[in-house]
């Protein structure tokens, strides 16, 4: 499904502020796959999401979706198939629009936008759609997005980005600006919508307990290189200090947001 062969991305090459970011980056994912990425500061988290999301080219090696090779694909491009969610919720979302508005952006994804209201069918999908995230937003059609609170736009920008089924949603810490208790209810949003839909997903997080919470795989990373996946039976009896014990080894700066969480 997905398929990272040795990539290796190294940001200003021959120069002497060199920077190894990825270094033989191999991964492959099967349809479906709900995958939660931890790493020190520095790991290469974020340079694995612009690869793949075609913001950073990599200098070597191949993206391969769906049996389609990305390497050289335009960003712009790869947006219609690859959703992507960031820390930030003012991303993602068009402030000045109306929720109605840019749902009906969302739907459009890989085509010619067009401003278009919803036809009453439409309309009652997108309303269905937001009753789901529990959210009332589904009385706030006319509602403009900027008036939202953070969680709730994140949850908007997540329906935005699954309204129409990406091939594989990039998950970049997209909680880790909302307070605890809304972060678990978006959290709980992603993983309901990743499942229904079996949407392959990877998620950056920095909390060793939604790791493990959700999705079926964990991978850590360290040094720009994939240094574990857990998966399976040894995933489901892990417990988050055995989780913590093995990232520990991983690293050694105890400033990392992981050990100033616990
Ligand atoms: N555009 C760039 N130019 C030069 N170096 C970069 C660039 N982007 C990232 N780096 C460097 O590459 C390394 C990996 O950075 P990256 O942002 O991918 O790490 P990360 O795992 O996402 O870290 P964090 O958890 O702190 O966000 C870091 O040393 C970073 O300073």
């Amino acid at each position: 499904m997905l398929e990272l062969k040795n990539i290796s991305v190294v940001f200003n090459q021959g120069t002497v502020n060199e920077k190894i970011a990825l270094s033989h980056v191999n991964l492959e994912l099967e349809k479906g796959d709900f995958v939660t990425i931890i790493g020190s500061n520095g790991a290469g988290k974020s340079t694995l999401f612009q690869t793949i999301s075609g913001a950073v080219e990599a200098t070597e090696g191949q993206v391969i979706l769906n049996g389609q090779d990305l390497s050289h694909m335009p960003e712009y491009k790869r947006s219609r198939f690859i959703g992507r969610l960031f820390q930030d919720p003012l991303k993602g979302t068009a402030p000045s629009m109306t929720i109605e508005e840019n749902l009906s952006l969302a739907s459009q994804r890989g085509q010619h936008f067009r401003l278009t209201l919803f036809s009453h069918k439409h309309k009652q999908e997108m309303k269905q759609a937001l009753a789901e995230l529990n959210l009332g937003l589904e009385e706030r059609l006319d509602m403009k997005v900027g008036t939202l609170s953070g969680g709730q736009r994140q949850a908007l920008t997540l329906l935005m980005a699954t309204y129409v089924k990406p091939e594989l949603l990039l998950l970049d810490e997209h909680t880790a600006a909302l307070d605890p208790k809304t972060a678990q209810k978006v959290l709980e949003i992603s993983s309901r919508l990743v499942e229904e839909h079996q949407i392959t997903t990877l998620m950056i997080t920095h909390n060793m307990e939604d790791a493990l919470k959700y999705g079926n795989k964990t991978m850590i990373m360290k040094d720009g290189q994939v240094i574990a996946v857990i998966e399976g039976d040894k995933r489901e009896k892990m417990s988050v200090e055995e989780l913590i014990h093995l990232y520990s080894s991983s690293t050694h700066d105890y400033n990392d947001r992981i050990f100033l969480k616990q």
